[in-house]
């Protein structure tokens, strides 16, 4: 069985200090603990831009680590942007694109996810391609249509301009889930994850491609999603290392129930840099 999969973006909650302490602390934990080091889990990082490059030090081995966002151009007169080339440049294996925090408050258009998806892709950054609905929908079948669309729609511009093969991640985040007391419930989250699961393992151009959960996810929840989703896409819950703790010791548990654990397995992540 494929590595479950846990991303955490920081957002701009943590100051400088603090997320390179998280970081030191993630990757003690990470060292240690079974599940990473067996091959089981794959972490992503996201921290905020000017964490990244000492994130990408701290957490070499056992964790891959991003950007939260990435430009749509490659160079040029972009006050602000750090382009995709960039952060593959200095080591970056992931970034996110289209986070619903990018559409509500800096206008990010379906235009511009589908060319940053596109540039995330030229650049050999597998994107954590962010979709799901605004509010919330009687029936979920009706959320994993719009999330279909979202997905085909970002990815639109990329069959031209990558070399095709590459994974995507689908991060399925309702936004009215994000930044919420609870996550969606368990059978939601399934319903919707299972049509967006079949339909990404059904785009030939991105093998290995996998969906992910986000919006308040803490622990307990991947134990009663895991059936239906690759992983995690976690925020606030992962700001406790604890909390992050006891989401990887509930992946250890899920993979001996699947009886694929190899303790003799390298880490996927383990030639990061
Ligand atoms: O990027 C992460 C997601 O937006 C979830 O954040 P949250 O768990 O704090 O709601």
């Amino acid at each position: 069985m494929a590595p479950r999969l846990l991303g955490v973006s920081l957002k701009m909650y943590f100051g400088h200090e603090r997320a390179l302490g998280w970081c030191r602390d993630i990757a003690a934990l990470a060292r240690e603990h079974p599940a990473v080091r067996s091959g089981a889990v794959e972490l992503a990082v996201m921290p905020s831009y000017l964490a990244v490059p000492e994130a990408l030090a701290i957490l070499d081995g056992v964790a891959v680590v991003g950007g939260q966002d990435l430009a749509a151009a490659d160079k040029g007169a972009f006050t602000g942007e750090v382009s995709g080339a960039e952060l593959a440049e200095i080591g970056c294996r992931v970034v996110e694109v289209g986070h619903a925090e990018r559409r509500a408050l800096f206008g990010e258009t379906d235009a511009v996810v589908r060319a940053k998806t596109a540039a995330a892709l030229r650049h050999g950054l597998t994107p954590f391609l962010c979709v799901g609905e605004t509010d919330r929908p009687d029936d979920p079948a009706n959320a994993a249509d719009a999330c279909v669309r979202q997905v085909d729609d970002a990815l639109g511009d990329a069959a031209d301009d990558s070399d095709g093969g590459a994974p995507i991640v689908v991060a399925y985040e309702p936004r009215w889930a994000i930044g919420a007391p609870e996550p969606a419930e368990p059978a939601y989250i399934r319903a919707v994850c299972s049509v967006l699961r079949a339909h990404v393992r059904g785009l030939t151009a991105h093998p290995g491609s996998r969906v992910v959960y986000g919006g308040s996810a803490r622990p307990g929840l991947l134990t009663a999603v895991a059936d239906d989703v690759d992983g995690l896409f976690l925020g606030r819950f992962a700001h406790d290392p604890a909390a992050l703790a006891a989401i990887l010791d509930e992946a250890h548990a899920l993979d001996a129930q699947d009886g694929s654990a190899d303790p003799t397995a390298a880490h996927p992540t383990a030639s990061s840099r």
